[in-house]
């Protein structure tokens, strides 16, 4: 057998057409809410060298030894309190996202293109979806992974992914991978309108905490922009709706671990809000392009908890882009250079 994998029956003329498939990834979740599924699934995602990078012999002992006998129960309980009807939400999210993209697509004049989308861990795999795209004779290939700060754990590994199945394949597309949008003005423009809709509904709360997923301060020491991106995307969406500085405070969630992480942690500075006197208060989670568990669980729910049993009395959650359809645009925006 060959050690390259490629279509065989090439109608010759036929394969050379301009079009472009589009590869629309985002993390993953877990088949289903049960111990067993999460176990398989965070198994996959903790053994990427991206997400931990202490020593492998060391990690992989800690890893099986003791963290996938102890999380995915604690996990699948997490996740069973989001699952709905459709599945994870980040998956069904993203299917919808996937739908309304390709529409829009077409309908800016964008013909000869298709999006399927894909996860980074679980299903439906990155190699399942550039099969796909393969399949159809995508031999233009345009990578969007819906992370709009770029950061190693993430967009890095998702470039690896994508790497290792087409690191197999004879024919290699031409490929385009977008590595953030974390200043798109469209992205922008998107997160400042999902806040003023809040803000004219309910009232504008004492602090808007911008929380953004965390990871260990030393990813930052060795180079990862993540932190700065971050910054940067809470100072143009503060700078759009003209708002005061000192109304906002960009905050990272989702510790995992006992290292240092990226600070101000979001627990510990909502536990602080109440006996400085901020009592009302609005979350946002610029990092996730949908909601997931990590927005529906921790910080509809823990970090509710958190705020209130400190003494916080208003508490509301502003949610992901998800399929807005300023948020479809402005996906549409990021991939338009791309698009040939
Ligand atoms: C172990 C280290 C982790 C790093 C570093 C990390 C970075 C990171 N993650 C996201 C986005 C998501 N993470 C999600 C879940 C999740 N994240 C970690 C760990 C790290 N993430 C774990 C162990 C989990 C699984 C849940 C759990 O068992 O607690 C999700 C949600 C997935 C879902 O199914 O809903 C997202 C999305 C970003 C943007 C990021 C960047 C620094
Ligand atoms: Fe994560
Ligand atoms: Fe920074």
């Amino acid at each position: 057998m060959s050690r390259f994998s490629g279509i065989t029956d090439n109608p010759h003329e036929g394969r050379f057409h301009q079009k472009t498939g589009i590869l629309l990834t985002n993390l993953g979740s877990p088949d289903a809410a049960t111990t067993k599924a999460v176990r398989v699934y965070l198994r996959e995602f903790l053994s990427d060298r991206r997400i931990v990078e202490i020593p492998r012999l060391i990690w992989m002992i800690i890893l099986h030894g003791i963290i996938l006998r102890i999380r995915p129960k604690r996990s699948a309980k997490l996740y069973k309190s989001i699952w709905t009807e459709h599945g994870s939400p980040l998956t069904h999210i993203t299917q919808q996202q996937s739908a309304k993209l390709g529409t829009l697509l077409k309908q800016q004049g964008y013909e000869n293109t298709e999006v399927v989308m894909a996860m980074r861990y679980g299903n439906p795999s990155i190699e399942a979806g550039l099969e796909a795209l393969r399949e159809k004779g995508f031999t233009r290939i345009v990578v969007l992974p819906l992370y709009p700060q770029y950061s190693s754990p993430t967009t890095g590994s998702t470039f690896d992914a994508v790497a290792k199945v087409l690191g197999k394949w004879r024919w290699v597309p031409e490929l385009h991978f977008i590595n953030g949008y974390h200043k798109n003005s469209a992205y922008i423009d998107a997160l400042a309108n999902s806040i003023s809709e809040d803000l004219q509904a309910n009232g504008t709360p004492q602090k808007i905490v911008f929380s953004y997923h965390g990871m260990p301060k030393l990813f930052l020491d060795n180079g990862d922009p993540y932190h700065c991106l971050c910054l940067q995307t809470t100072r143009l969406v503060v700078e759009k709706l003209g708002l005061d500085k000192e109304s906002v405070i960009s905050t990272f969630q989702s510790r995992f671990g006992k290292a240092e992480w990226l600070k101000p942690y979001t627990d510990e500075a909502l536990k602080s809000f109440p006996e400085q006197g901020i009592k009302d208060i609005a979350i946002i989670s610029p990092a996730f392009s949908a909601d997931c568990l990590e927005t529906l669980e921790e910080i509809e729910g823990e970090n509710r908890e958190i705020f209130e049993q400190a003494g916080g009395e208003k508490y509301r959650y502003i949610s992901a882009l998800n399929d807005r359809d300023d948020h479809i645009e402005a996906l549409v925006d990021v991939l338009k250079p791309n698009l040939g």
